[in-house]
């Protein structure tokens, strides 16, 4: 009988991807509430020799780390974002890079909607305003707020969750720009054909003319801060900001003042820098009338964690046996 292959897994993944593993790998798994330390997870690795590794988006993974153990063929991440992979030293060492695209972008694209819905209507606000025991009556201007219907729409980076996104404004009869690095005509024919038009226009334009801007970049060198100081200067003073990509996207200090200066009316993060956020950050004391944050939990239904914990295992079965990844970081970066 051939020996089973070694993989370590640095969090308690949803059982359907565990299960998996256990049929044909020796698995090891970190327990922990919190991610193990970088050094932990290099001195398990090279303790188990292991050939696989499945993390998460709170590890950072690099070429120390890979070259922890001499076995190791492939790194598979529990999510799409595989910013805390380093994919140059992954390559270089001929270590295959699984992510899991795709399965998470419809329940993603619901989440960036709640935080859209929220921030405009005042959700979180209104229920404060209750438990706080300030309702006494109905009221003509209490906690108004911008329509969502008929408003525009910026979708920054029309991708799989950026055009499910835009696919859900046609249900609120808006208009949906969008940019990025360059036009997507598939995207643009699928919502077409589902009755969206959608119109790409440069970054500028787009955040000169979008009541609400949300965000779907994945965080590269380039897309670092892509949402600065002149871009919110440079939205509508009435606009609305949502980022469901990653907190580096946007300058966390510069978001603070403009929230502070009304250069944009407010902003809902479901990722922030730094993250996690701690409760006592500067940018807090925003929330709830200017600012609604949620701890980095867009893709979090049941189903969809399900899926990402099988694709995130079939991916890591697939690189210890030598085969191609169905779902490869290094092919699909852009
Ligand atoms: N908050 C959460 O829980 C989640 C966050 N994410 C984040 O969302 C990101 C996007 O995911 P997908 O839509 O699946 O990726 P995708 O690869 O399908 O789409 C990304 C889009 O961004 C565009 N883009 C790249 N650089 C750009 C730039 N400088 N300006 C404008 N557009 C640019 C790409 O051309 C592409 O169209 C992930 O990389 C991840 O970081 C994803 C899932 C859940
Ligand atoms: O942020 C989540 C991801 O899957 O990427």
């Amino acid at each position: 009988m051939s020996e089973q292959p070694t993989v370590y897994v640095t969090r308690q993944i949803p059982d359907a991807g565990l299960e998996l593993l256990e049929e044909s790998c020796e698995l090891h798994v970190w327990d922990g509430k919190l991610p193990p330390s970088k050094d932990h997870i290099i001195e398990r690795l090279a303790e188990l020799e292991a050939d696989g590794l499945l993390c998460l988006l709170s590890d950072d993974i690099d070429g120390e780390v890979m070259d922890a153990s001499p076995n190791l063929d492939v790194v598979s991440t529990f999510s799409v974002g595989y910013d805390h992979v380093n994919i140059d030293d992954a390559e270089e060492r001929g270590i295959a890079v699984g992510h899991t695209p795709g399965v998470l972008s419809e329940t993603t694209a619901d989440f960036a909607w709640a935080l859209l819905m929220t921030t405009a209507r005042r959700t979180v606000e209104g229920q404060e305003y209750v438990l706080d025991g300030e309702w006494e009556t109905w009221g003509p201007k209490l906690l108004t707020g911008p329509d969502v219907h008929g408003a525009t729409l910026g979708v920054i980076g029309l991708g799989n969750i950026g055009a499910a996104v835009a696919r859900r404004a046609g249900g609120f009869g808006m208009e949906v720009l969008y940019a990025d690095v360059g036009p997507n005509e598939e995207a643009e024919a699928e919502l077409a054909a589902a009755g969206v038009d959608v119109t790409y226009v440069d970054q500028n334009e787009l955040l000169d003319h979008s009541d609400f801007v949300t965000l779907h970049v994945p965080l590269f060198e380039s897309t670092h801060h892509l949402i600065s100081e002149a871009e919110l200067r440079r939205m509508k003073e009435g606009a609305i900001l949502i980022n469901t990509s990653r907190g580096p996207i946007v300058d966390t200090d510069a978001l603070d003042t403009a929230l502070s200066e009304g250069w944009i009316e407010r902003a809902g993060l479901d990722v922030t820098d730094p993250e996690p956020l701690p409760a006592d950050h500067e940018i807090t004391r925003h929330v709830p009338e200017r600012l609604v944050v949620t701890p980095h939990i867009a893709s979090a239904s049941i189903g969809t964690r399900n899926k990402m914990a099988t694709m995130a295992a079939e991916n890591l079965l697939a690189g210890v046996a030598g085969e191609d990844l169905p779902n490869s970081a290094l092919d699909d970066r852009s």
